[in-house]
């Protein structure tokens, strides 16, 4: 079982301790976060982020707040306020909504101990899910082997590997798959503007020993073009009914080159990643993050101090839509833990689910 370098999250008494992603890679740094007012702003200003870890993260939060005061009021108030941290990635109100139905019909004095209880189930049941889409996942990378000599040539965007999750992640954990056992891959990281998330990917894979090259979002073309990319693997934060998925601003792109030029192009989401009462992808609520972020740029300066370096003036107007959606059709498939789907086929997997 993959074991995170770091853990992402962990209980820590009464609080939780997470590994704040908006110092990576350049720092690591840990932060305790012990009131819902601190899990909350964790969650919106990305300290905690990747769609499966922000469920995870904001089921402990509903535990923190329910310290000293387990009232419906303060339950109200707790899953209220974490639900309104992020609107994209269906994992928050999906783990919110499994705090609410084992909370609310439990009398008050039961309810703090069972929160804890749910929330670290949630935690651990994520980390064995993304164990399951590694082992699934890496059936397409070994189908590149059986058709090509050399390393496995993976292009994926933002990151959806351990970083985003509470395991080895969604999108790279077929790729720790492969890599653990002996199968060569190259990974195409996408540096994903404006926040660079593909940072956090080149950082995790450095550290893992996974070869890779980091390449400037719109580089992503032409190496589809030049036949360079054997598949294209992504992670989610909402996928709907028929399959249309959203996930970073710039996922879109990415299908359409590779659609384009023959290459397949997968999404890598658990079931609580998938939204069965959300029809199609217009329905799919894209989170705007204001032009602060497109204004600037982070780096670390010769000093190794961490910098937001400004790239154009504050009365620039700028545009900032954090994530987009990528249509079924051009989706080859969707790896989940109970295996590959076709886009449409998701219920296939998922009788059960409502
Ligand atoms: C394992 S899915 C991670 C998913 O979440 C990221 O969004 P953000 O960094 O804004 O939380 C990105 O869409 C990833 O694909």
């Amino acid at each position: 079982m993959f074991t995170q370098p770091v853990p992402t999250l962990a209980r820590d008494g009464d609080a939780i301790v997470v590994l704040d992603q908006t110092r990576l890679p350049y720092r690591s740094e840990q932060r305790r976060l012990a009131t819902l007012a601190e899990v909350a702003t964790a969650i919106h200003s990305m300290q905690v982020r990747g769609a499966p870890l922000i469920g995870a993260t904001a089921a402990f939060g509903v535990a923190i707040a329910l310290g000293g005061d387990a009232s419906d009021a303060q339950l109200d108030i707790a899953l209220r306020t974490l639900a309104a941290t992020r609107p994209t990635a269906v994992n928050l109100h999906w783990a919110l909504g499994r705090m609410a139905a084992r909370l609310r019909p439990l009398p008050a004095s039961a309810r703090l101990d069972a929160a804890w209880a749910e929330a670290e189930t949630i935690r651990a049941g994520d980390a064995a899910t993304c164990a399951a889409i590694g082992a699934h996942g890496v059936a397409l990378l070994e189908a590149v082997v059986a058709r090509r000599n050399g390393p496995v040539r993976v292009m994926t965007h933002c990151n959806a590997g351990w970083l985003a999750t509470c395991g080895a992640g969604t999108a790279l954990a077929p790729v720790y798959a492969a890599h653990a056992c002996g199968i060569a891959v190259h990974v195409w990281v996408s540096e994903t503007r404006p926040r660079n998330q593909g940072l956090l990917t080149a950082w995790e894979l450095r550290e893992a020993g996974v070869p890779h090259s980091v390449i400037a979002d719109n580089a992503a073309g032409i190496l589809l073009a030049r036949g360079e990319v054997d598949l294209v693997i992504t992670g989610a934060d909402r996928v709907a009914a028929n399959g249309d998925s959203a996930n970073k601003v710039g996922t879109y792109l990415k299908a359409l080159a590779a659609r384009e030029h023959g290459v397949p192009f997968h999404i890598a989401a658990p079931l609580s990643t998938i939204d069965f009462a959300c029809p199609d992808g217009a329905a799919i609520p894209i989170e705007d993050r204001g032009p602060a972020e497109v204004r600037s740029v982070q780096g670390v300066a010769s000093d190794g101090s961490v910098q937001d370096v400004a790239l154009v003036p504050d009365t620039t107007g700028a545009a900032n839509p954090a994530f987009d959606v990528t249509p079924a059709r051009l989706i080859t498939s969707i790896v989940t833990e109970r295996g590959s789907s076709a886009p449409g086929r998701l219920r296939d997997l998922f009788p059960e689910a409502p």
